[in-house]
């Protein structure tokens, strides 16, 4: 039993967090809490531990010690196929490739998820649409990925992501391949759809200057909340690590 119950605007809660790969330490003790609706950037130097940690908060990996909640419920205690129902049925998941089935147009791939949660086929392919010109690729929704610029096939991954309408998402690193333009232009419509429908996003990168599309961030150093970055422009708040 956890000594304390989580915070209950906090979406996701994470206390202790220890997480090591093949002996391998990769989080010595990470705490924070990510409130509903906010969009948190996770930053810090490659290797930090950026990657473990949304693994850990997303249930795709357990932790090997300390505990993670998900709307007051624990997750450290799920089993593997629970833990693998808590992502399907709450969590989108954004990375640094897009992985799109090559063989759909980027409609097909975007009402995928939809269709594969029980999702009408009128419903799903009507959502697809929305959501490709929410994210300003309407006009590429009967193009296959091999047809699209990178950028494109980036933002109908996010679609994917969104379109289901999960609980959290997680994007880790998700406009790396890009150039300076298309990754501002990405995290800017990812923040911007997520603050609108009000999903909680969790956004990492190893780029602090990417945290400014975010509301708060917390930045990571071999393993551990590091001491907050310098304040950041837009007028994002600054860090206040773990909470
Ligand atoms: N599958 C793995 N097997 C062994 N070690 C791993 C594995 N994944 C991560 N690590 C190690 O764990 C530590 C944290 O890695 P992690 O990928 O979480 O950091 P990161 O901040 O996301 O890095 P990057 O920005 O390069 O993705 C690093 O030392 C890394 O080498």
């Amino acid at each position: 039993m956890s000594a304390a119950a989580p915070p209950d605007n906090d979406v996701l809660w994470a206390r202790g967090v220890v997480k090591s790969h093949h002996g391998t330490p990769a989080l010595r003790g990470v705490s924070l809490g990510v409130r509903e609706g906010e969009v948190l950037a996770v930053t810090g130097p490659r290797g930090s531990g950026k990657s473990t940690l949304l693994a850990c908060l997303s249930a795709l990996l357990p932790v090997d010690e300390g505990e993670v909640w998900f709307n007051s419920s624990p997750v450290h205690t799920l089993s593997r196929a629970g833990r693998e129902r808590l992502r399907r049925e709450r969590f989108g998941f954004v990375g640094s490739e897009p992985h799109l089935v090559p063989e759909l147009t980027a409609r097909e791939n975007v009402a995928l998820p939809l269709l594969l949660a029980g999702a009408g086929h009128k419903a799903a392919y009507t959502a697809a649409t929305e959501w490709l010109e929410r994210l300003d690729v309407g006009d590429c929704a009967r193009l296959r990925p091999a047809e699209l610029q990178q950028s494109h096939r980036q933002r109908i991954a996010v679609a994917r992501a969104l379109a289901p309408m999960p609980t959290v998402v997680f994007a880790d690193d998700p406009t790396a391949p890009l150039h300076r333009e298309a990754q501002d232009q990405v995290l800017r419509i990812l923040a911007s759809a997520a603050r609108s429908h009000r999903l909680t996003l969790v956004l990492a990168t190893h780029d602090p200057d990417l945290a400014r599309f975010a509301d708060r961030t917390v930045a990571l150093a071999d393993g551990r909340l590091a001491t907050p970055p310098p304040p950041v422009l837009n007028g994002a708040k600054t860090v206040t690590a773990g909470r």
